[in-house]
């Protein structure tokens, strides 16, 4: 059976839930906490709640890699790092669908053509608006920007918060989790890793 861990896209479910199915959901999950559902303050937090959640987790609904299908080769023979540094952004924990706060900084070394900068932010947008583990998120980038941009090097660092561990749990404010994932050049040579991980700030 394939899993989201083995590079296949994750596939939807057979049948979606219908806004009220989700809604009465959450009325289940107030009760769960100990609070009345049907009170004034909460009488609409289901419906925003199923709203919210289909923002959270709009990068189920596209191909990160359709943004790196448009590149520029007209670069002046440019054949050093391309560096986006402190992008931000949020993501949930599937273990606990807790929030994930951090930034990423995404590198490549082209080989003969680059892609628009945004696009680096708009794939890392993709793979974080969906249910992750860090680990996979910085995979995932990684990989996207190697196939798709076949590039001499991709590196990719994140470092992020987990409320999981921060609001609740272990209870551990400040935390950070940095994960990386280097490719190609990167990986192979040590003067270009430290390079890279230079200019990143790391
Ligand atoms: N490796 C990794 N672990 C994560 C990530 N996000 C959350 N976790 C951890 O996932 C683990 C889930 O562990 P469990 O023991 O099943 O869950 P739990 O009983 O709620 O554990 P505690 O958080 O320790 O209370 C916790 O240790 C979390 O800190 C992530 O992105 N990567
Ligand atoms: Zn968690």
């Amino acid at each position: 059976m394939s899993t989201p861990d083995d590079g296949d896209p994750v596939q939807p479910p057979a049948k979606l839930p219908v806004p009220e199915e989700v809604a009465e959901a959450v009325r289940t999950l107030i009760r769960w906490a100990g609070d009345d559902p049907e009170r004034e303050g909460l009488v609409d937090t289901p419906a925003r709640v199923a709203r919210a959640w289909k923002e959270y987790a709009r990068g189920y609904e596209e191909d990160p890699s359709v943004h790196l299908s448009r590149t520029f080769e007209e670069v002046g023979g440019y054949d050093e790092i391309v560096l986006l540094k402190d992008i931000p952004f949020q993501s949930h924990c599937e273990h606990h669908m807790a929030p994930i706060i951090g930034k990423a900084h995404i590198a490549y070394l082209p080989r003969d053509r680059v892609v628009g900068i945004s696009k680096l932010a708009r794939v890392l947008h993709g793979f974080a608006r969906r249910l992750q583990v860090q680990e996979r998120l910085t995979a995932e980038v990684a990989d996207c920007i190697w196939e798709h941009l076949q590039p001499q090097g991709v590196a990719v660092v994140i470092e992020a918060s987990h409320a999981c561990m921060t609001a609740r749990g272990v209870g551990t404010p400040g935390v950070m989790m940095t994960t990386s994932r280097m490719m190609g050049t990167f990986r192979a040579d040590e003067r270009s890793r430290k390079e890279v991980l230079a200019l990143m700030g790391c």
